[in-house]
Order: structure tokens, then C-alpha cells, then sequence
């Protein structure tokens, strides 16, 4: 095996339909064509290889799709298009991820163990580690949606670093715990990196970034803008984050603005051509490289959309079994709806002889 990478990702992209509401959404369902719900492209087309042992960082400003790229990695949520190699178990590190409101702290560390694997003695023999790293007392017993912010994540990263993973994808989760936990967690992702494991860190904290991260990638608009060495993407970084401040406030809005109607123009089709194209420039000979980029983009994800002949066919089947449960709450048999279709909104009396209803009299 090609033990080149840990992680790899390749014209990955995610889109999202913004319906206004759930009857929009049922509406786009029955109907032949979805073209005018407003779609929105979180992630545009991101390639990126992590190595075993490397922990890249993952930056860029508020909704530019650091998160819906550590949960495709995690495998939280699917991607559009593009291929998804992840060679080893995740664990990720988010507040509140994967953690069950409705059960107790306790509950979600065995759930959550179990999830990775983990057998119950195993789980037994972790327990004690699990509690006292995650140190939120008594509220161990309580549902965690009662939880705030920092017990969450207090209880997440203890179990995800616990149950021994050999990729670990930390989003956020340093941002919201007191110093004393965020020295205990930088130690404990420190100790991991010693192990050689692979980690992914998400975070606005540019000095964390600094402080863990071997390479990182800067996330812009959907868009991969950079990746590389820590200190150069960072100075990168630095520098259009300092060129952002400097604007007036209305070429802020501008500029955010026109950024987000890119991410909803976005043209996956093209993107495949364009895509297709720079690798018949690179592989001139080769005549299969159209079927290759498809089967590249489109062969190991699960569609979360219905063809139009599932559509079609979902809906004859739906309005065939509607029919059958008026015909039988109709009491007539399916050749006498044949024959009078009004009669299946009358009740049975009304075709029957009138002298037989007269003679019970
Ligand atoms: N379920 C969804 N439906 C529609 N749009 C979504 C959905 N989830 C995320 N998005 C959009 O995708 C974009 C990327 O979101 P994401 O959470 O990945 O950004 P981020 O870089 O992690 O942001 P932050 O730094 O604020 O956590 C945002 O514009 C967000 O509004």
C-alpha cells in the first residue's frame, strides 16, 4: 500500500440547498426540477494530502468551511463530489460532537467508546482515566444537554483522545475550556504527536496554530487559498486578515457579500470540465481520462439527491398505495373502482341494491 499519505482528499466539494422552509423542501421533492432553490457550495473543489504523523492546521475566517471539511474527513457528513481516503479511525474533537444530549455524561462516554470500537471491559478499564481527565464532577450523572460549552468539550476531548485513535480531528475544541484544561489538552495532543499520530487542528487561535501545527491549509470561501509551512500560510493569513481590518465597512459587506454569491454560482460541471482538461493537458495519450475524472468525482459518494427516475418512481408508488387504502377504507373491490372510479369516495351502501337494504327493515 502507498503509505505516501494518512489522509487524502481530492476535488472535494459539498453543496447545500437553502430551502426557506420545510413545505419548500417537500415542494422540491415533487417536483421534476430543483433548479430554482438557491444551492450553496460550502467547499468548491479541495485537494489535500496529510502525511502519517503530520498534524496540519486547518485556518480561515468564519464560515470558509474548515468544519464542514473535518466532518467530510470524519465521515460526520458525505461530500458532493471527490474522493475521501482515510486511512485509519477518526476521532473528532468538537463541542459537543457526537454526544448524545438526552444521556448522561457517563452514558456518552461507553456510547461513544462502543462507537469506536471499544469493548465494555475495555471501556471499564479506561473509565477512571476518562472521568478524571475530563474532571467535570458531579455533572457526570447529568444529561449532557444541561452541559455548557466548556463541560462538553471537556467531556468530548477526554473520551476522543482516550479510546486511542489513530487520526484525531480537534475542531474548536480549545476555544472554550479554561486555562487549566487547555494546558492539560495541549499536553495530551502533544503527547499524541510523540506517538506519531496524524491530527487535524481547526482553530482561530493563530499562536495555537503556531504552537502544534507542522503544515497548515488556509480554508478561503470553499476555496484551498494555501498550504504549506506553518509560519508562511500563517504570515499569509496575517497579512489578508490585516488588509480585511483596514477596510471600511461597506467594502467589508462587499467583499463578503461577493464572495458568498461565488459559492453559489458555483458550477460543478464546469469545474469537472476544467478539471478534465488540465489532466488531458498533463496525460495527452490518454483517451480514458473524461470516464477517469468522472468516476473520480462521482464513484465513491453516495448521492443525497434522487435521480429524476427515482423521483418518478417513488411517486407512483407513493399515489399507487394511497389509492389502495381508499379502496379498501372504500369497502369496494379494486375491479369495481375500475369500473365507477367516483365510487371509491362513496361508501359501499350507496351501489348496492336498495331493495337489499330495504328488506332489513
Ligand atoms: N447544513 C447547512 N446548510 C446550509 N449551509 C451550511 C450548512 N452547514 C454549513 N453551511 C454553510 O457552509 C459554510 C461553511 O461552514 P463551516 O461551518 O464549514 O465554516 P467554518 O469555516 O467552520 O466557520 P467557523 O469558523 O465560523 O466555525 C458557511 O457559509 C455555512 O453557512
Amino acid at each position: 500500500m502507498d503509505n505516501a499519505y494518512k489522509i487524502k482528499v481530492q476535488n472535494v466539494t459539498k453543496e447545500y440547498d437553502l430551502y426557506k422552509s420545510q413545505s419548500e423542501k417537500l415542494r422540491s421533492f415533487f417536483s421534476l426540477s430543483n433548479s430554482k432553490v438557491p444551492h450553496f457550495w460550502s467547499l468548491m473543489g479541495i485537494s489535500l494530502e496529510i502525511k502519517p504523523g503530520e498534524t496540519l492546521g486547518l485556518i480561515g475566517v468564519n464560515g470558509s468551511g474548515k468544519s464542514t471539511l473535518s466532518n467530510i474527513i470524519s465521515g460526520i457528513i458525505p461530500q458532493t463530489t471527490g474522493i475521501v481516503d482515510v486511512r485509519g479511525d477518526t476521532s473528532i474533537i468538537a463541542i459537543g460532537a457526537g454526544l448524545r444530549g438526552n444521556l448522561t455524561g457517563l452514558e456518552n462516554i461507553r456510547l461513544k467508546a462502543l462507537m469506536q470500537g471499544l469493548t465494555n471491559p475495555e471501556i471499564d478499564a479506561l473509565m477512571d482515566d476518562i472521568v478524571s481527565f475530563a474532571d467535570i464532577g458531579d455533572f457526570l450523572y447529568q444529561p449532557v444537554k444541561s452541559y455548557s460549552s466548556g463541560m462538553k468539550s471537556r467531556l468530548g476531548f477526554s473520551i476522543a483522545v482516550h479510546v486511542n485513535p489513530d487520526i484525531l480531528i480537534i475542531d474548536e475544541a480549545l476555544s472554550v475550556g479554561d486555562d487549566t484544561f487547555y494546558q492539560k489538552c495541549v499536553d495530551k495532543i502533544a503527547e499524541f504527536k510523540d506517538e506519531g499520530k496524524t491530527i487535524v487542528f481547526v482553530s482561530h487561535s493563530l499562536k495555537q496554530i503556531e504552537i502544534l501545527c507542522d503544515r497548515v491549509a488556509w480554508i478561503h470561501y470553499g476555496t484551498l487559498k494555501e498550504i504549506g509551512a506553518t509560519d508562511k500560510v500563517v504570515k499569509d493569513y496575517r497579512a489578508f486578515t490585516k488588509w480585511f481590518k483596514a477596510q471600511t465597512k461597506k467594502e467589508k459587506k462587499h467583499f463578503q457579500r461577493q464572495m458568498k454569491e461565488n459559492q453559489k454560482a458555483f458550477d460543478i460541471d464546469a469545474y469537472q470540465k476544467q478539471v478534465t482538461e488540465e489532466r488531458q493537458q498533463a496525460d495527452p495519450d490518454n483517451a480514458n481520462v473524461a470516464a477517469a475524472v468522472k468516476k473520480d468525482f462521482y464513484g465513491s459518494v453516495i448521492s443525497e439527491k434522487m435521480s429524476l427516475s427515482n423521483r418518478i418512481l417513488t411517486t407512483v408508488v407513493g399515489v399507487l398505495f394511497v389509492l389502495i387504502c381508499l379502496v379498501n377504507i372504500s369497502g369496494h373491490s379494486v375491479s369495481q373502482v375500475v369500473e365507477h372510479p367516483s365510487s371509491i369516495f362513496q361508501p359501499e351502501t350507496v351501489l348496492h341494491d336498495p331493495n337489499a337494504t330495504t328488506s332489513t327493515k
